[in-house]
């Protein structure tokens, strides 16, 4: 099995890291009842009584582990938060590819059944329910590494035992200063309202809303209402974002909402002027593993607001809910139908799949009495779509969440939002004509050709074109930074000709010739000033996180220096040599365009389809579009990524389900099925 196992990683299919896993947990050289507890079957072995049959079975156990920990590994790598075990077959052993490899190591752990693997595991030492420090766990027929178990569990029973203290609101009050914030709509629900109300009446709430649905707009509201409830007694409020471009927006968009709200003098104090990255509020330490703040030093705070909450990963979740105050209030705001956190998990998406089960009745009238708003309006569930696959009655989870259904943004006369919705739903068929109609701000090329490929790097260097004068003019950093987030060319892949790798120096060769850049020859010349880059690892020394772009820039002694928006919104500026790992960032991935948006977004996907090209991936680089996009794709491309939702394996919506069914006085309907 190990020489296969090495063979894999040889193929890139496995990483060593698995390997190494797998040989921990099961030793080529330990004696196998040191690895499996005294079994029928082994005690079998030891009688030294076995036929051929049984020493075959028992050989192929170590194997059997073997694999599993190794595949268990590469999958958690791959972000799936567990291995379902479950009619595994090897054609899904690394999605179908090298399937010669793939059945001999499915031959060499011996062809097991669900139940023989499921036995095999049990009989392992390596292996408990949970009830014991074992480095793996099964439960319900999923496999996890014992500290994914771990944080899953914590992230359920947050959400669902999270609520038990919340505190008494005077419902008339509220009523009153949410009538002040939002004003009567009439007979049509406004969600942003119901968000709100939602928010205040409850510890932890989660608000997921696709582009321009007014998720800013509505937690500064529902921020000022929160400050207003309290009077006198003053709320510590923190903003938070994964990556410190989202802290970045965060901080602008919300002091721009504040700005429309008319606030008085005292009021605005109130607020915090900065949103923080996660890494920063945890107090990461430079090589440090502990964090500052944790369960037995909490964040000091009362209200938390996490923003772009679906790229949070579920590690870092569970060190977040650790970190909090009982007391804390906590909203977490996303789209639910954007890429799931580049790490494990999918936690904002497995948590919004219950927004389904709708309120439970006594949650519906209190909105109804606190927003003015007929019950049966709020109590309708939200999406019946996917009603069919998951539960129904858990409203425990169901209570905390709010969906916000109107883009203010993007109306029906919108190509980008129309193109969106078309991709969320999977219909490539309406895709297509929203690509092939009127639509003004969204349009389409097709790469089929060198001609069309060098249309696309004259396209990104006319776009690139404004910032770069703005550099030969010597404007100031904030607006050249500005500036550059005009447009912005973003690949579905790293590597190749369509892919960040091949596109960036192209286009910097473009520019080059075009006299819009001054690069000078040798190892120096891949500085010069104007050249963007990004931030390819945390920095907690110089404040720089994952995914920040900066600019070169010269300084008033003729020196390159490159300059950053902080969260806080002022520019920092670093010298080249001193950057952790970065790379130019003309084009970028989308992964990395996460919490950020632009004016005009291209959008390159390759002339072949891969795996990696998601609907999330798709409606995610769409929705980075404010005012224009530019797709580059082929029709079959397209149809692929449209029909290939992202999945994660995971467990959290069925842990969710039995930390509901474990709380005392539980009135759930036994028709939860698994998800
Ligand atoms: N209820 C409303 N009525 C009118 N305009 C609104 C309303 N809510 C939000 N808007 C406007 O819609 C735009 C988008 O709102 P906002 O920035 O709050 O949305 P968002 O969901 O945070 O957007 P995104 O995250 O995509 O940037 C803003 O210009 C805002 O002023």
């Amino acid at each position: 099995m190990m020489e296969l196992l090495e063979r894999a990683v040889r193929e890139r299919l496995l990483r060593p890291l698995d390997l190494q896993f797998a040989r921990m947990i099961a030793p080529d050289d330990c004696p196998l009842f040191d690895l499996f507890r005294n079994s029928q079957r082994l005690m079998e072995i030891k009688a030294q009584d076995v036929t051929q049959e049984q020493h075959h079975r028992v050989g192929a156990a170590r194997a059997l582990l073997q694999l599993t920990a190794a595949y268990l590994s590469a999958e958690t790598g791959a972000g799936h938060i567990c291995l379902p075990i479950t009619g595994l077959q090897p054609q899904h052993l690394f999605d179908g590819r090298q399937s010669d490899l793939a059945q001999a190591l499915w031959k060499a752990a011996g062809e097991p059944s669900t139940q023989q693997w499921r036995e095999t595991l049990q009989d392992s030492f390596s292996v408990s329910d949970g009830s014991q420090p074992t480095p793996l766990v099964l439960q319900h027929d999923r496999l996890y590494l014992q500290r994914m178990w771990q944080n899953e569990g914590d992230v359920a029973r947050f959400i669902v035992n999270g609520n038990a203290n919340n505190e008494r609101v005077d419902e008339i009050l509220l009523q009153n200063i949410l009538e002040q914030l939002f004003g009567t709509n009439g007979d049509e629900v406004d969600w942003q309202k119901v968000a709100a109300a939602a928010t205040l009446t409850r510890r932890i709430s989660i608000i997921s809303g696709g582009p321009g649905t007014g998720k800013t707009t509505t937690v500064a509201k529902l921020l000022t209402a929160l400050v207003r409830l309290n009077g006198e007694q003053r709320v510590r409020i923190q903003l938070v974002a994964p990556t410190g471009k989202a802290a970045v927006r965060l901080t602008e968009s919300l002091g721009k909402a504040w700005q429309q709200l008319a606030l008085n003098e005292s009021e605005h104090k109130l607020f915090p002027n900065q949103a923080f990255t996660l890494h920063s509020l945890l107090g990461v330490q430079p090589n440090r593993q502990r964090l500052r703040y944790h369960s037995g030093n909490p964040l000091n705070l009362d209200v938390l607001v996490v923003d772009e909450a679906s790229m949070v990963d579920l590690p870092m979740m569970a060190k977040l809910i650790a970190a909090l105050p009982t007391h804390a209030r906590v909203i977490f705001l996303g789209d639910r139908d954007q890429l799931a956190s580049v790490e494990a998990g999918a936690v904002f998406g497995d948590i919004c799949r219950f927004v389904e089960s709708g309120y439970s009745v006594f949650r519906a009238e209190q909105l109804a009495r606190v927003t003015g708003y007929p019950l049966e309006q709020l109590n309708n569930p939200h999406d019946m779509s996917k009603r069919k696959t998951l539960t129904t009655g858990l409203t425990e989870v169901s209570d905390g969440l709010c969906l916000l259904r109107k883009s203010y943004r993007f109306d029906k006369k919108s190509g980008i939002g129309q193109l969106a919705q078309a991709v969320n739903a999977g219909a490539y068929l309406e895709a297509l004509s929203v690509l092939n109609g009127n639509y003004t701000d969204v349009e389409r090329f097709v790469l089929a050709n060198m001609i069309d490929y060098q249309q696309l790097l004259q396209v990104s260097v006319a776009g690139y074109q404004p910032y770069l004068k703005l550099v030969a003019q010597g404007a100031d950093a904030a607006e050249i930074l500005t500036a550059f987030n005009h447009y912005q060319l973003l690949c579905a892949l790293r590597a190749g000709s369509f892919g960040v790798k091949g596109l960036n120096p192209l286009i910097e060769q473009v520019l080059q010739r075009n006299g819009l850049i001054q690069r000078t020859q040798g190892l120096s010349g891949r500085w010069y000033a104007g050249r963007p880059v990004m931030i390819e690892r945390n920095d907690s020394a110089l404040g720089l996180s994952n995914g920040d772009v900066g600019i070169a820039l010269y300084d008033a002694h003729g020196h390159l220096r490159v300059h950053f928006q902080l969260p806080n919104g002022t520019i920092k500026s670093v010298q080249p040599n001193r950057l952790p790992s970065h790379g130019t960032a003309y084009a970028m991935t989308i992964h990395k365009s996460q919490g950020s948006e632009f004016e005009h977004t291209a959008l390159v996907l390759p002339d072949y389809f891969s795996p990696i090209i998601t609907r999330e991936l798709l409606y995610t680089g769409i929705t980075r579009a404010r005012q224009q996009l530019t797709l580059y794709t082929s029709d079959s491309v397209l149809s692929r990524a449209i029909n290939t939702p992202t999945l994660r394996h995971s467990g959290l919506v069925d842990r969710l389900c039995l930390a509901t069914l474990a709380k005392p006085n539980s009135a759930i309907p036994l028709d939860v099925v698994s998800a």
